[in-house]
């Protein structure tokens, strides 16, 4: 390492860090890839549970207030607690998603990106180019209220309008064995960014945009989502699209999922909060595995930036780890996370030293899989292999990708002499 100069960092990046087999793997790569490298400053913010219970998950507001103020932050995958983990991890509380808590701190949209790697075969054979999903992150299910209804009677939604009268909707009358009951909400504020942030997305990356619901069914509230999106492409967006040659369209959920499938990829997909959830795990898997799915949020001013990667904590090789079993889970979208967010550090702080190093960590990641056959056991199935001999375990693919970082460094620097 002698031979580097450690690249400096202008501007802090606020890291939040998370539980589990992520936890693990977050911890090796600060060690191997950002310290050696990178004069940092990094504000640190224990996300792992314990530590949320501990602070009744103040830690968790404060880091989404720490991206505001510092613009980027790099997060760790986070255990949200059920019952089962209120008992294991005895919390004070089911304490909500942080995902969820930051995501509504710092509005904007979620864009789920796959690192398409070319050794690699995709579930789905006929995609070629990657398929964007552009996820809502604020609101509907994710800030719902809902309720069981325990016995007979009457469900109503009621808005009060500022100083007028009560707008009352009967939703159900409920037989005497009850049932479930839901309200959410958006707001046109946050619908309308989502869409800035997606049209905005589009023209960078050249690649048509979809916006999909069901307005068919929910009239009033998908049908706004559509009218906003609708009206802000005529005003601001349709004339570049076309000097572009790219296009905006809505599509109804359901056609555009069966069209995704049979689509060859390259374009962008806006979707509801839920829907982005869900379907962003679908492309995940169906380009070869959940750990090459890289997920941003970014704000509609393009300020604020939170980068991670799409899957969980991977429990279920951490039960393995527990026991002291080998695992092989694959880190390259946790990698992602940290170079996605130096990236648009580099960008921001007009560092491009900082932009060609998040680059080069990124190359070596897919070079290590694609050139020299190194891989975790995901990543072996996928291509069909079976045996034990196809696969490494984290560590070994991570020195890999180390020996590939240092060499195509040093080549950079014999470059520059
Ligand atoms: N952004 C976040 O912070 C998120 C957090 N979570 C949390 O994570 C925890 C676990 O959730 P779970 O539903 O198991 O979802 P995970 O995404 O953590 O894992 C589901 C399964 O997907 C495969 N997988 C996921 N990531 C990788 C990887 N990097 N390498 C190899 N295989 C991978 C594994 O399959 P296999 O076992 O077949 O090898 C794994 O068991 C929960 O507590 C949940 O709350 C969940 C989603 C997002
Ligand atoms: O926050 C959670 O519990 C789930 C998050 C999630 O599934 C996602 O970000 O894809
Ligand atoms: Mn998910």
């Amino acid at each position: 390492m002698s031979a580097f100069k450690k690249i400096k960092v202008k501007n802090p990046v606020v890291e939040l860090d998370g539980d589990e087999m992520t936890r693990i793997i977050w911890q090796d790569i600060k060690d191997k890839f950002i310290h050696p490298y990178l004069d940092i400053d990094l504000k640190y913010y224990d996300l792992g549970l314990p530590y949320r219970d501990e602070t009744n998950d103040q830690v968790t507001i404060d880091a989404a207030e720490a991206i505001k103020k510092y613009s980027v932050g790099v997060k760790c995958a986070t255990i949200t607690p059920d019952e089962a983990r209120v008992k294991e991890f005895h919390l004070k509380q089911m304490w909500l998603s942080p995902n969820g808590t930051i995501r509504n701190i710092l509005g904007g949209t979620v864009f789920r990106e796959p690192i398409v790697i070319p050794r690699i075969p995709r579930l789905v054979p006929g995609w070629k180019e990657p398929i964007i999903i552009g996820r809502h992150a604020f609101g509907d299910q994710y800030r719902a209220k809902d309720m069981v209804i325990e016995g007979e009677g009457t469900l109503e939604m009621v808005f009060t309008p500022k100083g007028g009268k009560p707008q009352t909707i009967k939703v159900f009358d409920f037989g005497s064995t009850g049932g479930v009951g839901m309200t959410m909400y958006n707001t046109v504020e946050s619908i309308g960014g989502f869409a800035h942030a997606s049209f905005k997305l589009a023209l960078d990356k050249k690649l048509p945009l979809y916006m999909s619901t069901k307005n068919t069914i929910l009239k009033k509230y998908d049908g706004r989502f559509k009218d906003v999106f609708q009206d802000i492409y005529e005003k601001d967006y349709r004339k570049e699209f076309e000097e572009k040659r790219i296009w905006y369209e809505h599509r109804l959920i359901d056609d555009m999922v069966a069209q995704m499938i049979k689509s060859e990829g390259g374009f962008i997909i806006a979707m509801k909060n839920y829907d982005g959830d869900v379907q962003s795990d679908i492309i995940a898997q169906g380009f070869g595995s959940l750990g090459l799915m890289t997920s941003v949020l970014i704000t509609p001013d393009g300020l604020t930036f939170e980068s991670e990667a799409a899957h969980g904590t991977v429990t279920r090789h951490f039960r393995e780890h527990q026991k002291g079993n080998e695992t092989s889970t694959n880190p390259i979208a946790s990698i992602f996370a940290w170079t996605r967010g130096l990236a648009k550090r580099g960008e921001l702080d007009d560092t491009p030293e900082v932009v060609e190093f998040a680059n080069a960590l990124e190359r070596a990641c897919v070079e290590t899989v694609d050139v020299d056959g190194i891989m975790t056991k995901d990543l072996a199935l996928s291509c069909g292999k079976k045996d034990r001999g196809s696969w490494v375990v984290t560590g070994e693919y991570m020195a890999a990708v180390e020996r590939r970082l240092k060499r195509g460094l040093n080549e950079r620097l014999q470059a520059n002499l």
